[in-house]
């Protein structure tokens, strides 16, 4: 019996074209000035170190990880440092209204009904927590963050990792096989398997034949009390 479901953002609740042709071109354009002006404040000071740590580049100045930063954007690195600056930077585009989150008009009704039956809903996504309550705080259907109990980014470990799934399990207080994980990616879907997770997987787009998983195309189609 599924008690709980976490659910992945970027070709999950949300499409993949909305994160990497709006939210990362924002972050990208904004990242520079953002970073000389804030370079003191604390949250921004710590990312920039972790950053440093991450690229083994301890006294790196400012205009190096800068060139870091970007070099770690074009290879869609998911460094936790970056995604925790990418969040701060997205916050002023969100709270203008440059954009709102995208969510696929399926997400909503489905987490709606699924909190009904009193199963615990969650996010994990290598976008930083403050991100994930962005854009679903910001969503296209409005402020939807009171539907989720917690929120899971790297600081528990890459989304590729078994170790994540145990720890987000021990977070959440559940055993693994009431747990369901939503996830576009079969890597992930693996990782949390392997976990004891149960996991299904979003096709949003092209087909994935190399899927071990059972797969849907939208949440409409899923129905926790069949798993
Ligand atoms: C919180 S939205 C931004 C998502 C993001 O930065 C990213 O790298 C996508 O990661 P996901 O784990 O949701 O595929
Ligand atoms: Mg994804």
């Amino acid at each position: 019996m599924i008690r709980a479901i976490v659910t992945d953002i970027e070709g999950t609740t949300s499409d993949i074209r909305f994160v990497h042709n709006v939210l990362f071109p924002y972050a990208r354009q904004h990242l520079a000035a953002f970073i000389r002006e804030n370079q003191d404040n604390a949250e921004v000071a710590a990312a920039l170190n972790a950053v440093r740590i991450e690229a083994e580049l301890p006294e790196a100045d400012l205009a190096t990880i800068t060139e870091i930063l970007f070099s770690f954007m074009d290879q869609d690195r998911k460094s936790t440092g970056l995604k925790a600056l990418q969040g701060m930077i997205w916050r002023a585009g969100y709270v203008n209204g440059s954009f709102t989150g995208h969510l696929y008009p399926d997400v909503l009704p489905a987490l709606k009904a699924w909190q009904q039956q009193g199963i615990k809903l969650y996010v994990y996504s290598s976008g930083s927590i403050a991100a994930q309550k962005l854009l679903f705080g910001y969503s296209d259907e409005g402020d939807i963050t009171g539907l989720f109990s917690g929120y899971f980014d790297t600081h528990v470990g890459a989304k590729r990792e078994v170790n994540a799934y145990h720890t987000i399990a021990a977070e959440i207080g559940l055993p693994a096989d009431q747990l369901l994980f939503l996830s576009d990616i079969y890597q992930e879907l693996d990782a949390a398997a392997e976990a004891g997770w149960q996991t299904l997987q979003l096709i949003r787009g092209d087909a994935d034949n190399q899927s071990r998983h059972r797969q849907v195309n939208n949440f409409s189609q899923i129905n926790p009390e069949s798993i």
